[in-house]
């Protein structure tokens, strides 16, 4: 995922703050105070309590004869204990007893058991088939209930109390869907619009959707599918789940949980590829999706390369910032994460011991003697490639005569999702090429290929597995695919080859040992088959250690634990973050304060402050608008107001030039200060600057020339050149081509021919900014309040501030500069090499510059003291201008010697407006929002209260 910038929001957590957080939140103390550091720990406890159920479980029954979860005999196979849905081979109760179990609510679409029903009151369980089922049954260690569907319609009461009593004993919780709704929303959108787009298959075109309704009918019937588990959800849920909702039919969930409660902690895990942002963006509700997804506290995915895409996607169609950790928006962070699924590696090395697991494999063997056997696993579905791969099996026969009558390819392919019309042509064309091979390469006695429309038991399959010389994995994409971990486990004795998909997640995994192969090459599939059933024992060996190491360590039990561990990390992450965050502003408070005081200072940002917001929602904003900034129409008349009152002064603050002021604050009365404080005029006089005469500004030719190398290379980016600055704007370039210029550019400009230059860089969240060096609006308000107080000739101290403004992180120093308490802040950081050269003067005359509000207690000299040098005219840059000599505000005293401002702490405001953190007071969330506060301002009540 991408980096983020420091003044992204990268304020590093003070030891205090988690400190105060830990112990708020009951963390133990001894907690460890990163998130890396409590994950850490976290999976060494479980290592320890695991490998005190080893022990156990070396001196325990063995139970395996009672084990045949997979069994589709038509009874109810699987086992249950306390904890819900088990193997039959977990281990004792008293086992775990040194850590408390994780209540878990586990949704998705499909229960792990389908309903079959038998009569009025009677249902019969069978094990649902899909990796995500085979996966979840692995996880025993958490007190889990599952939530989901049955599989089957149950329209009456009768029924459907029935089978909730049966499900109960499982612990699972019925999710009651109608026909029309799994035709729309299942049938419909999740498996003819989502499961295609995420397998890199496209939309479905107009005549595809027509057999299934309209798009927008079957989205409606997935957010209606979506409530309905909401519902349920809401119903079990108890204080302290954990509810973790899984795949792409339930991507509306986390949003749907937050909204019954935002304490709900939710995850969501997604079993698919998550496509490449330019495949999502196809979609027509792609941004309401992903939205709803971001409201989960983790989600996770099998691979990184998922995780990217996901990010990528909110970062491209959401204009959300992406970071290491997840997915920014308005400080709220979604941690996204990849966390690969297994499988329970021993329930497969296990079950090979049993007698009738033996005995299977022996008439195997026994079946397919003298030829070597070649095995497909796959639920019959368009990702997995079933007919590339009789395709390359195909052009195998062809090519190596000699092998003929000689292997044997065992292709069971299980029906799914029979009710889409795609699925039922599939099966057509899969038969069809099938026949058409087998007519080609078969005998009188044997065919080549043996294809099975059924699904297999779990003893037969892993007799299968174990027996099989070449597993045949060509998925076109698969989330993980599992079959070809289930493979590898039961390959300890014959060390078979495993050709797989480049494109399934395993490959990922799995990929060191097995053949990787493209799986649209038929020519290269061909060849890997020949090579496979050709490799000599020695590199089989080898290639087997490998994926079975990574087979039997990760396991769907440590996938389980690692998920839930981080999602209940995530919210502890979240409330160490939620103390950062500056509150809202107290409007009511803010408000009384202004009526109550005599004289106010009020100082606005202007670019994002007082701007009319240009972002339109799920789009970002407009970039001609904004290159131009124009002040939010809705302000002049209370702007007007506000600064026609004589008991306020009004200043706008701004990195904008002196010409961008003008044309928007020319008509009011009030004070400019462009180019972050640079520049100051009021508006009835003319601009002044505290710019020395001898000012460098050598270095802006040269770093024009950088900032146009890189504008000519980077689409939709531009730069500003200001008297004192340069800015270089990316934000509405390709986001993560833009960052990647950035630190090419921040890297040449640190590091560079202009490295000695005094200047400095500034990087933002979209931008890189270079200034003369040691400006900062913190530094320069010193000097604008000692002018402003001095053209005044202020009488009363200010007794109210209001401080409100969208500013980079290097200009929040002006928030600490009113701070009554706050110690001296560091000066502030600058990689110039010679400050002194370019360094304005006031910053050399003063020593407070940095806003150290104790040291300004010590004022001394009184406002009547003539100040030196008083107003000189000078030509500089832009003629004519009055080079002020700055008079610190710090040092300056009313008549009677009392201090210019009298702050009392409760009656300063700071506020940062769209940023979530920052060194302001409070917050403000948007323009709009600046706006409503100033019409406030200004109403009658407030001009009221002034009178009182
Ligand atoms: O429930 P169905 O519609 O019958 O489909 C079965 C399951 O298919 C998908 O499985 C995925 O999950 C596996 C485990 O994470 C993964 O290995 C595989 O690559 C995926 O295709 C689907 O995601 C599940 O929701 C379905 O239940
Ligand atoms: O006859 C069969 C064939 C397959 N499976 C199981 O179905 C799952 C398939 O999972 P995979 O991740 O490979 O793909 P998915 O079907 O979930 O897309 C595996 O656990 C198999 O053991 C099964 O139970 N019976």
């Amino acid at each position: 995922m991408s980096s983020s910038s420091p003044q992204d929001g990268g304020i590093p957590l003070s030891n205090s703050v988690v400190s105060e957080a830990m112990s708020r939140y009951n963390l133990a103390p001894g907690t460890p105070r990163t998130r890396l550091a409590r994950l850490i720990r976290e999976r060494e406890l479980r290592r320890i309590s695991r490998s005190g159920s080893v022990e156990d479980i070396s001196g325990g029954v063995n139970r395996e004869e009672d084990f045949s979860p997979f069994s589709n005999d038509g009874e109810s196979s699987i086992y249950f204990n306390e904890e819900g849905l088990t193997d039959g081979i977990a281990s004792e109760d008293g086992e775990r007893e040194a850590r408390p179990k994780q209540r878990l609510l586990v949704v998705a679409n499909r229960l792990p058991v389908s309903a079959v029903r038998k009569g009025e009151e009677t249902w019969q369980l069978e094990v649902s088939v899909g990796g995500l089922v085979s996966a979840l049954l692995g996880v025993n260690d958490f007190e889990a209930r599952w939530i989901g569907w049955a599989g089957v319609n149950v329209p009456d009461e009768v029924g459907q109390r029935a089978l909730s009593r049966a499900l109960a004993e499982k612990r699972c919780i019925p999710v009651f869907l109608d026909e029309e709704i799994v035709h729309q929303y299942y049938n419909g959108y999740c498996n003819n619009i989502l499961w295609p787009l995420f397998h890199y298959l496209g939309l479905p075109q107009e005549d595809r959707l027509a057999t299934t309704r309209s798009f927008q009918s079957q989205f409606d019937a997935y957010k209606k599918a979506n409530q309905m588990f909401a519902d349920v959800v809401s119903k079990h849920y108890e204080e302290g789940d954990v509810v973790w909702c899984h795949d792409y039919h339930l991507m509306f969930l986390p949003k749907y949980l937050k909204e019954h409660s935002v304490d709900i902690k939710v995850g969501w895990f997604l079993h698919t590829p998550f496509p490449s942002s330019e495949i999502h963006r196809t979609l027509p509700s792609r941004s309401e999706l992903l939205r709803s997804v971001l409201a989960a506290d983790l989600v996770g995915f099998h691979t990184y390369d998922y995780a990217r895409h996901f990010v990528s996607a909110c970062t491209r169609i959401l204009g959300l910032e992406g970071t290491p950790e997840g997915v920014e928006d308005q400080g709220k962070l979604t941690r996204v994460a990849a966390f690969p699924i297994g499988i329970d590696a021993d329930r497969f090395t296990r079950a090979l011991e049993l007698p009738q697991v033996q005995q299977h494999m022996r008439e195997l063997m026994g079946r397919f003697a003298g030829r070597k056997l070649m095995l497909g696993v796959d639920r019959l579905d368009m990702i997995k490639g079933i007919p590339q791969k009789l395709l390359a099996f195909e052009k195998f026969l062809e090519e190596n005569p000699r092998w003929h009558d000689k292997v044997i390819l065992l292709q069971i392919a299980v029906p799914t999702r029979t009710d889409v019309p795609e699925y039922q042509k599939l099966t057509s064309e899969v038969h069809e090429i099938v026949g058409r091979i087998n007519g080609r390469f078969g005998t009188l006695t044997a065919v080549p290929i043996h294809h099975l429309d059924r699904s297999l038991d779990f003893y037969a399959l892993c007799a299968l597995y174990a027996v099989t010389d070449v597993a045949l994995v060509t998925s076109l994409r698969d989330g993980m695919n599992l079959v070809s971990y289930e493979f590898v486990a039961c390959q300890a004795e014959k060390k078979g080859v495993l050709i797989l998909s480049e494109f399934a997640g395993a490959a990922q995994s799995l990929g060191a040992g097995a053949i990787l192969v493209n799986p649209w090459n038929i020519t290269e599939v061909a060849a890997s088959i020949c090579y496979a059933l050709e490799m000599p024992a020695e590199e089989r060996e080898k290639r087997h250690k490998h994926n079975f190491t990574h087979v039997t360590t990760h396991t769907s039990q440590e996938w389980a634990e690692t998920f839930v561990s981080e999602l209940n990390d995530t919210i502890v992450e979240a409330q160490l973050r939620t103390k950062q965050v500056p509150p809202p502003l107290p409007v009511d408070l803010a408000l009384d304060h202004y009526k109550r005081a005599g004289n106010r200072l009020i100082i606005l940002g202007f670019n994002a402050t007082l701007t009319e917001a240009a972002d339109n929602p799920g789009r970002r904003g407009d970039q001609i608008r904004e290159m131009e900034p124009k002040l939010h129409p809705d302000l002049k008349e209370p702007l007007k107001k506000l600064c026609n009152d004589p008991t306020t002064t009004v200043v706008i603050l701004s990195g904008s030039t002196r010409i961008s002021l003008d044309e928007n604050f020319g008509e009011f009365d009030m004070y400019l200060a462009a180019e972050n404080g640079m520049f100051l005029r009021s508006t009835r006089g003319k601009w002044m600057t505290t710019m020395p005469e001898n000012l460098n500004m050598d270095w802006v030719d040269s770093v024009k020339h950088v900032f146009e190398y890189f504008t000519e290379r980077t689409p939709r980016s531009h730069f500003e050149v200001r008297e004192t600055s340069v800015v270089w704007n990316y934000k509405y370039a390709d986001i993560e081509f833009g960052r990647l210029q950035a630190r090419d550019m921040l890297q040449h400009l640190w590091t560079g021919p202009i490295s000695n230059a005094s200047l400095d860089v500034v990087q933002g969240g979209r931008s890189v900014e270079v200034r003369a060096v040691g400006v900062t609006k913190g530094a320069a308000i010193d000097r604008i309040l000692g002018e402003i107080v001095h053209q005044q000739m202020m009488r009363e101290p200010i007794d109210y501030v209001l401080c409100v403004g969208h500013f980079l992180g290097k200009d929040e120093d002006i928030y600490t500069f009113f701070e009554p308490e706050l110690p001296c802040d560091p000066p502030v950081a600058t990689r110039a090499s010679s400050v002194d050269a370019v360094q304005p003067n006031a910053l050399r005359m003063s020593p407070l510059s940095n806003g150290c509000r104790a040291s300004r207690n010590k004022a001394h000299r009184p406002l009547s003291d003539k100040r030196p040098g008083n107003h000189h005219h000078h030509h500089h840059h832009h003629p004519p201008l009055t080079t002020w000599q700055p008079l610190a505000f710090d040092k300056l005293l009313l008549h009677e010697g009392s201090s210019v401002l009298d702050l009392k702490g409760d009656n300063y405001f700071s506020c940062a407006v769209g940023r979530k953190r920052s060194k302001a007071r409070y917050l403000l969330g948007s323009t709009d929002e600046v706006v409503a506060l100033i019409k406030q301002l200004v109403e009658p009540q407030a001009e009221l209260g002034q009178a009182v």
